[in-house]
């Protein structure tokens, strides 16, 4: 039996997980990996915080047999995640790039090579569980919106500033606005600041979520299947079922699609 160590590297969160060769990216199971955790990405910075978490991987799974990533947090931080295991330097780390090949699926980007590569990955990931037309919401540091047909065709998608650059974007650019606070009474259109803040910026992601679905069924590619993944898609989710939008039966809070897609990657490229 194999291990596997990956790694996705955000804005925000680097997230890691580990997979034994006994499973494989389309069981469908959510709770799968055998180690898992997250920390901020920008602890990758501090020495000290590097060789904490370092400790800590290396502590809690065997040597892993393969390690693979992606990383949409600049060069550095790509660097100082290579850095981490000097005891393993005989494994050979792995990049995943918006312009990595995998069987049956390609991309209409202009130059994949500048497609992020989480987007590519959560791509891939979704392929992994579904073979229908499906749309990957990314909601993270940026929210990415994409079309996946069930032919394996990534025919483009949206970035969006994601929920919490929306309200900082707010507070750091007006002179009024405060750095708006979720409460559970924020519903519908908002009778106080905070409220309209929060369903407004609530409204920008679902309202874009709900006009992808309209253009993805007028190029006849008719959305199956939502994934709703990242640091906001609870978030998110909660405010769709509330307001029973965007027909629920087909949207699925997924945990780790980036992680997932970097997996079935690795597994062909080994
Ligand atoms: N514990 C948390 N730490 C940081 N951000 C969080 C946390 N919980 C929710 N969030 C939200 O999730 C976003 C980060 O989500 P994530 O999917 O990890 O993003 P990325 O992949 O861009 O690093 C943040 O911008 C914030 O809005
Ligand atoms: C859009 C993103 C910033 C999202 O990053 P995240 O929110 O996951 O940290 C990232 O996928 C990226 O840098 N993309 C490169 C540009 C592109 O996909 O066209």
């Amino acid at each position: 039996m194999s291990l596997y160590l990956i790694f996705d590297v955000g804005n925000t969160r680097l997230k890691w997980a580990a997979v034994e060769s006994t499973k494989q990216p389309s069981d469908q199971q959510k709770k799968l990996w055998d180690y898992s955790g997250s920390i901020n990405t920008q602890s990758l910075q501090s020495p000290e915080h590097r060789a904490e978490l370092a400790d800590y991987i290396s502590k809690t799974l065997p040597k892993p047999d393969a390690i693979a990533f992606s990383c949409v947090a600049g060069k550095e931080a790509i660097h100082q995640l290579q850095s981490l295991f000097p005891q393993w330097q005989d494994i050979q780390w792995k990049q995943l790039s918006g312009d990595s090949a995998f069987d049956g699926m390609r991309t209409l980007y202009q130059d994949p090579s500048k497609l992020g590569s989480d987007r590519w990955s959560a791509i891939i990931g979704a392929r992994c569980l579904s073979k229908t037309n499906s749309l990957i919401v990314n909601a993270g540091t940026a929210t990415t919106i994409d079309v996946l047909g069930s032919n394996g065709m990534h025919y483009g998608g949206w970035i969006l500033p994601g929920l919490s650059l929306m309200h900082q974007s707010l507070e750091a650019n007006t002179a009024q606005l405060p750095l708006a606070a979720r409460d559970a009474s924020t519903q519908g259109f908002g009778t106080s600041t905070n409220e309209a803040i929060i369903g407004g910026c609530d409204a920008a992601q679902i309202g874009a979520i709900q006009y992808a679905l309209d253009l993805a069924k007028q190029m006849n590619v008719p959305i199956e299947k939502i994934w709703l993944d990242g640091g906001n898609a609870k978030t998110l989710m909660n405010q769709i079922q509330q307001a029973n939008l965007l027909g629920t039966e087909k949207i699925e809070v997924s945990e780790g699609l980036v992680l997932r897609g970097v997996w079935a990657w690795l597994l062909k490229n080994i």
